[in-house]
């Protein structure tokens, strides 16, 4: 397996080659030359496979350079009952992404029971391992620049910690996380952690993550890294978590192998729906892949219209799912470049007119094919919306969901064919929302042992201008 760049610039590199950077060098993002395919036979064998033989199954497709038994010791390593606990039995964490059923048909995927209780740590745990690994053989390090609206960066910044020859300078966007997210982050003491917290959204932090791995010479001399779904080892590590949801989906509501279960998902940067895309791709039967927003509805936009127009500062809204405040979404990139037909040439044409602040519209037949052959439907959320979803699913089914999650739950709604079972990704916990949580509940929602009191800790951090030469600077001299 070998991965190219979606706009065409780049010779052909091995997985290890890739997964320690972001963009391709010629500002793609990078993308197996083609998807394995599965058969229904293939499918078959994976059903009743547990979390860590089926991303063993999975992740082995699109890795050919390191050694088998190297790669299933890093997963058997990384998907653990003890990674994936949050106060479970053994016997109930071993599942890592538990079902929680709502109804017959509606259910939740919960997948944040890992360390920083977001759905990021379900990649990044296994990123954190992968890297320590693949940087053992190279005899390399790696300085990791990366953007966070609040969840990627404790993600991070918790399976990082402590790793051999690992720096990671985590850019998030000042006074705009939730209190909690804050803490997490800025109360890590590790001498190899770095939290600028930048003035500005997210989308000027991942502009300046953009900015700095393009600067060839500055990311050769200082060994950076990124840890985004700009890098394709957090997006094939959440390919895995489709195939587990599926098929704890069919056995649960006594379907079989083939029938088709529609997933709903939280959306900001597109990464997590894209790892669904790939595995639809792949051959997995999704049947709708709705992707639910908040106020930032850039996307919800894409998908009704065709219309892709990312918005300016002006345009970009603080929320109360405020991991979701983004209006430059990095992975419908790699969608895109598969809907129109992988064209390099063309794809490079519609993001240079992105990068230059504009957007682009499809034809009405790749809308259609988007929609319908693709599977892609879409909502959007407000405040109240959320707070109504929130009070709802806990009232109906005595569940408590975060705000995003909340998001989800009312797109999926929208979209829901009684006849198919829907699935929600849960892509964080509400402790991590305690303000919103209390203002929808009037409780304050469940918070995981040894949390308590984590608001209090000394935070450390350093505030910056939203300038990718500060933030160079400022990695030369912490090195230094
Ligand atoms: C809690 C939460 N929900 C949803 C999202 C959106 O996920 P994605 O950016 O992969 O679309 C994020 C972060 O991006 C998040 O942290
Ligand atoms: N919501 C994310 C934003 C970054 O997304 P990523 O998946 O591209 O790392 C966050 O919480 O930081």
């Amino acid at each position: 397996m070998k991965y190219i760049s979606t706009r065409g610039g780049m010779n052909a590199q091995a997985f290890s080659d890739i997964l320690l950077g972001g963009l391709a060098p010629d500002g793609g993002l990078s993308i197996p030359e083609q998807y394995p395919q599965l058969s229904q036979a293939d499918l078959e064998s994976m059903a009743t496979l547990n979390y860590r033989d089926l991303a063993f199954a999975v992740i082995s497709r699109f890795v050919d350079d390191i050694p088998s038994d190297d790669l299933k010791a890093l997963i058997d390593k990384t998907y653990t009952a003890e990674v994936y606990c949050n106060g479970r039995s053994k016997n109930q964490a071993d599942h890592i992404t538990p079902l929680i059923k709502l109804d017959a048909s509606l259910y939740i995927q919960e997948l944040s029971n890992g360390p920083t209780l977001a759905f990021k740590d379900m990649a990044m745990q296994l990123l954190g391992n992968l890297f320590e690994y693949v940087l053992d053989k190279k005899g390399e390090q790696i300085n990791i620049v990366g953007a966070t609206s609040g969840d990627t960066g404790s993600a991070a910044e918790y399976a990082m910690r402590g790793k051999r020859g690992v720096n990671v300078f985590m850019l998030s966007p000042f006074g705009k996380m939730s209190p909690f997210q804050r803490a997490q982050m800025f109360s890590l003491q590790d001498e190899n952690i770095f939290n600028l917290s930048v003035h500005g959204f997210f989308d000027a932090c991942q502009d300046i993550v953009k900015n700095i791995n393009k600067d060839a010479e500055f990311k050769a001399q200082y060994k950076i890294g990124a840890v985004n779904s700009i890098n394709w080892g957090r997006i094939v590590a959440q390919v895995v978590y489709y195939f587990k949801g599926y098929f704890a989906t069919i056995l649960a509501t006594g379907k079989k192998v083939g029938d088709k279960v529609d997933y709903c998902v939280p959306s900001g940067n597109f990464g997590n729906i894209c790892a669904g895309h790939i595995a639809r791709q792949m051959g997995l039967p999704i049947g709708q892949l709705v992707v639910a927003t908040n106020e930032n509805d850039v996307l919800d936009e894409f998908f009704k219209t065709g219309g892709y127009h990312p918005r300016d500062v002006a345009n970009t809204f603080e929320t109360t799912s405020p991991s979701m405040d983004i209006s430059k979404a990095s992975n419908l990139e790699r969608f895109v470049f598969d809907l129109i037909g992988r064209d390099s040439a063309r794809l490079a044409a519609l993001w240079t007119e992105v990068e230059s602040g504009g957007g682009f519209d499809l034809s009405p037949a790749e809308l259609a094919l988007m929609q319908d052959s693709y599977g892609f439907k879409s909502s959007a959320s407000n405040h109240s919306d959320r707070i109504a979803h929130i009070r709802e699913v806990f009232e109906k089914y005595g569940v408590q969901i975060d705000p995003h999650t909340a998001d989800g739950f009312k797109a999926a709604k929208a979209h829901r064919n009684l006849a198919v079972p829907m699935l929600i990704m849960e892509t964080a916990l509400p402790a991590k929302f305690e303000d919103t949580m209390l203002e929808a509940l009037k409780q304050a929602p469940f918070r995981p042992k040894g949390l308590a009191g984590l608001e209090a800790l000394p935070q450390r951090f350093d505030a910056i201008d939203a300038d990718a030469n500060l933030v160079k600077h400022y990695i030369v001299e912490h090195l230094a």
